[in-house]
């Protein structure tokens, strides 16, 4: 018997309407992917810091902290990385229902998952944030020397040299970190935001 069938979705007496009038934005997901060394961590956190001085519910789920709790256990395969997302996109939806706007900083390397992860989103809620950098540039960044590890056959099914990132083709926000500083990326997704009608500034 599939059990599913027994199960029934509740509504919920306090509508996300009535939720989000409590914050003064709408709720949304930045969606950061991006090699390992990127940025992503880095821009996300900031464009949190702006968000919260600017008065926002803001909650970022960061990469390494989620695989340390939530997510133990879950190594590099690539079918844990599609339960990693999952998981992480099924969260992230809640924080989003409870009306905050929700950071998530992982690699997220496959197109199918970041498409499910939208799948799942509201019309609008969804923004796709691509920190891209060349691989070279993550290499020589290195900040957690994993890709000398990487390099030296140490860690395997790495990103962007033993395992696979898949471009994303139309992201909301394109983030070229090569080319600009972190303030210069802060504003433009601060900018997408306010142009979008999410914040107001
Ligand atoms: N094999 C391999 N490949 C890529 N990254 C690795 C690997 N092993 C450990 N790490 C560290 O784990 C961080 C990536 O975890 P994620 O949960 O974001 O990965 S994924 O979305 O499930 O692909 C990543 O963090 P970031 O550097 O912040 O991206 C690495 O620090
Ligand atoms: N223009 C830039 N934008 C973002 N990060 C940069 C930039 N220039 C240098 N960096 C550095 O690159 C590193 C990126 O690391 P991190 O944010 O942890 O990446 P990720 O979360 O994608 O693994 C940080 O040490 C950051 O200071």
């Amino acid at each position: 018997m599939n059990q599913d069938e027994n199960i029934v979705w509740h509504s919920q007496t306090v509508t996300r309407a009535q939720k989000q009038l409590h914050k003064g934005h709408k709720p949304v997901l930045l969606w950061y992917t991006g090699l390992s060394g990127s940025g992503k961590s880095t821009i996300a956190n900031a464009v949190e810091s702006k968000l919260f001085e600017l008065g926002c519910h803001t909650y970022l789920l960061d990469g390494d902290n989620v695989r340390m709790g939530l997510n133990k256990g879950l190594t590099f395969s690539d079918e844990d990385r599609v339960e990693n997302i999952r998981r992480i996109s099924e969260v992230a939806k809640l924080f989003v229902d409870a009306g905050l706007m929700v950071s998530t900083a992982f690699i997220s390397p496959f197109k199918a998952d970041r498409a499910q992860a939208r799948t799942i989103m509201a019309n609008g809620e969804f923004v796709e944030v691509f920190i891209d950098t060349p691989l070279e540039v993550c290499e020589s960044r290195d900040p957690k020397g994993l890709y000398k590890k990487a390099r030296a056959g140490e860690i395997p099914n790495f990103t962007g040299i033993s395992s696979a990132f898949d471009i994303p083709e139309s992201p909301e926000l394109h983030i070229k970190t090569a080319e600009q500083t972190i303030e210069q990326s802060v504003e433009q997704i601060i900018g997408y935001l306010s142009q979008a009608g999410i914040i107001k500034i």
